[in-house]
């Protein structure tokens, strides 16, 4: 059996929603919650963005043991050296990164910094921290030898996760499984990375895609406590674990008892903060 790494995105994609923002008291409560639920991976926040993201990933790196802490930074040296010291408290922890792919018709000097970028970023990450996650951002409208070139220089410079984010979420589960088995196929280091989702639910299909990957041989959902995340949100945990736990071939270790409680939470904290602004 296949062991599925659930990847929390609640506290970071989920602020992206309009109307959801939490504190640093209000994260430390979900984050114990998805700890207890077993969550393998919590994203806390994007501290090159915000000072208090910064503060969030720092006190929460303190207080969780059994879940590995993430935070996103984008690929600039000042935002991955302050996620590293954010981190730097937490038992288990994995360094977010990205760049964007879509560089249809650029010259070839564009691309070749781009996969530069992606070098730099990604091993000054790596020699900081044991995970890495590399995220090909908006990898459907991507062109697709750039898009597996760059993928492969991504794990060549130490990414032990790579992330294809259906980042609009205009792609329907045909297309979407259609992309990941061509970068099975066509990216030659593939196997020394464990390949993750994170799909958006902007034609309701965030779910769907995110089982599709399955079978194509992705190993790491991203998902959020009741879909929260850019515009219409990402997959959405509770149905992830369900649907997971339903299926034969595929372990989950999470206590699914635990969710409605975290779904509740966030409900109520999402309801005050429309009340109080
Ligand atoms: C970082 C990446 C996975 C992203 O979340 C990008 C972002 O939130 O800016 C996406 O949906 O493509």
């Amino acid at each position: 059996m296949d062991k599925i790494i659930i990847f929390d995105t609640t506290m970071r994609d989920g602020e992206l929603m309009p109307g959801v923002k939490f504190n640093l008291q209000q994260k430390i409560s979900i984050a114990k919650l998805l700890e207890e639920i077993g969550v393998d991976v919590i994203e806390v926040g994007y501290p090159g963005n915000s000072f208090s993201d910064f503060e969030q990933v720092l006190e929460i790196s303190k207080i969780i043991d059994n879940s590995t802490i993430c935070g996103l930074a984008g690929a600039k040296e000042e935002e991955i050296n302050s996620l590293i010291e954010a981190l730097k408290p937490a038992k288990r922890s994995r360094i977010h990164t990205y760049n964007n792919l879509n560089l249809k018709g650029k010259n070839k000097v564009r691309l070749e910094q781009e996969l530069e970028s992606i070098r730099n970023s990604v091993s000054l990450a790596r020699k900081n921290c044991e995970e890495v996650e590399w995220s090909a951002f908006d990898a459907p409208r991507s062109e697709a030898d750039f898009l597996c070139k760059a993928i492969e220089t991504a794990i060549k410079s130490g990414a032990t996760t790579i992330n294809i984010p259906d980042s609009l979420g205009l792609t329907s589960s045909k297309e979407f499984s259609q992309l990941l088995q061509m970068i099975f196929n066509r990216v030659s280091n593939i196997d020394k990375a464990v390949i993750s989702v994170h799909c958006h639910n902007d034609l309701g299909q965030a779910v769907e895609n995110s089982l599709v990957s399955l079978n194509c041989g992705a190993r790491q959902i991203e998902c959020a406590i009741n879909g929260l995340g850019a515009r219409k949100g990402n997959a959405d945990l509770k149905s992830v674990v369900q649907e997971i736990a339903n299926l034969e071939n595929y372990q989950i270790d999470i206590n699914t008892s635990l969710i409605s409680e975290a779904s509740d939470l966030v409900t109520q904290i999402v309801n005050n903060y429309h009340r109080l602004n």
